[in-house]
């Protein structure tokens, strides 16, 4: 059986707007998302027999439920194909950080395995079957910095600055429906996003005071990176980030705080490393 690597970043939120809540539940967000050079690698071999297997289950993840295997099959289904498909993922994304592994891992398998399978779905079509995975799984396939809106299926191109990281990972496991079960949460924000996206001391995250408040430890990240600037959570947390203009500013930031913090410095990308135009 022959593997064949792909990459799956991970993502920020540069800023990130509650502005409202569908019949269904879903919340209305307005938020900016960029790519960075974090990656989990996802191998992938064609199988003669339609079998969808993950040879590297997920520690914490039932292998039936993993987003690659999900994303696999819907794709099988979409398509109509009698192949299947060999899993391996080599996992460095932290999970639960907000910074959107488990969607990153299935837009891949997505893309890779629509190559692989010769199915041919256009970029939309992936977009829309990946948003039946989950409400971040889009933007990796879309493969831009991107405005989001909708419930962050609605995608427009957006220009972000060369800017590299400095991302802590607080010792907390953030789960995305509780925070946006709240009632706490600021669900009207009115601001507009992009206007504020050009100032770093305007961007904010109408989910990290809910999360602060139920997981005082990120809040305390948040509060020691804030002493070297405008530090944010990304998505539903629990990781916290500061955006730096060099390398080595975001390494002298990191290592002040490294003694007392997991976390890495990392390159913001321009696109998603699959990205092709079309
Ligand atoms: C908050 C964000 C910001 O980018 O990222 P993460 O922190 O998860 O990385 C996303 O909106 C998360 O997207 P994703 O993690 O794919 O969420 P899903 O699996 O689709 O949804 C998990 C649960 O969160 C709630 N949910 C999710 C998205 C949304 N716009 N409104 C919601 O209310 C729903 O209760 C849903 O059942
Ligand atoms: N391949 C995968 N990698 C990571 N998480 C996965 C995967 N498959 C399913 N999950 C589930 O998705 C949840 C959210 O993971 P992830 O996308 O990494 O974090 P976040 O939503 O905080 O950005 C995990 O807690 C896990 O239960």
């Amino acid at each position: 059986m022959t593997f064949h690597a792909f990459p799956a970043p991970a993502k920020l939120n540069l800023s990130l707007h509650v502005v409202g809540r569908r019949a269904d539940g879903y919340h209305l967000l307005e938020t900016v998302f960029r790519f960075i050079d974090l990656c989990d690698t996802i191998e992938l071999a064609v199988r003669d027999d339609g079998a969808i297997v993950l040879d590297t289950p997920t520690p914490g993840v039932d292998p039936a439920l993993d987003l690659t295997v999900r994303a696999a099959r819907a794709l099988q289904a979409a398509s109509g194909t009698r192949l299947g498909a060999s899993i391996r993922i080599d996992k460095r994304i932290p999970m639960g950080g907000g910074l959107g592994g488990g969607s990153s891992d299935a837009a891949t398998v997505l893309l890779a395995l629509n190559r692989l399978w010769g199915c041919g779905l256009s970029r939309t079509a992936l977009q829309m079957l990946g948003l039946t995975l989950g409400a971040d799984v889009p933007v990796f396939i879309y493969g831009r910095p991107a405005f989001a809106s909708g419930i962050g299926e609605e995608l427009t191109t957006c220009v972000v600055p060369d800017a590299w990281y400095v991302v802590l990972h607080p010792d907390a496991h953030v789960p995305t429906a509780k925070i946006f079960a709240s009632e706490l949460l600021t669900r009207n924000s009115t601001i507009s996003i992009m206007r504020s996206l050009s100032d770093v001391t305007r961007r904010r995250n109408d989910m990290q005071s809910v999360v602060f408040q139920e997981f005082p430890q990120v809040a305390k990240c948040h509060q020691r990176l804030s002493e070297f600037g405008p530090a944010l959570m990304t998505g539903s947390g629990s990781c916290v980030f500061l955006e730096c203009e060099t390398e080595q500013q975001a390494n002298t930031v990191y290592r002040s705080v490294s003694d007392e913090y997991r976390g890495f410095v990392v390159k913001g990308l321009q696109d998603h490393p699959l990205y092709e135009t079309d």
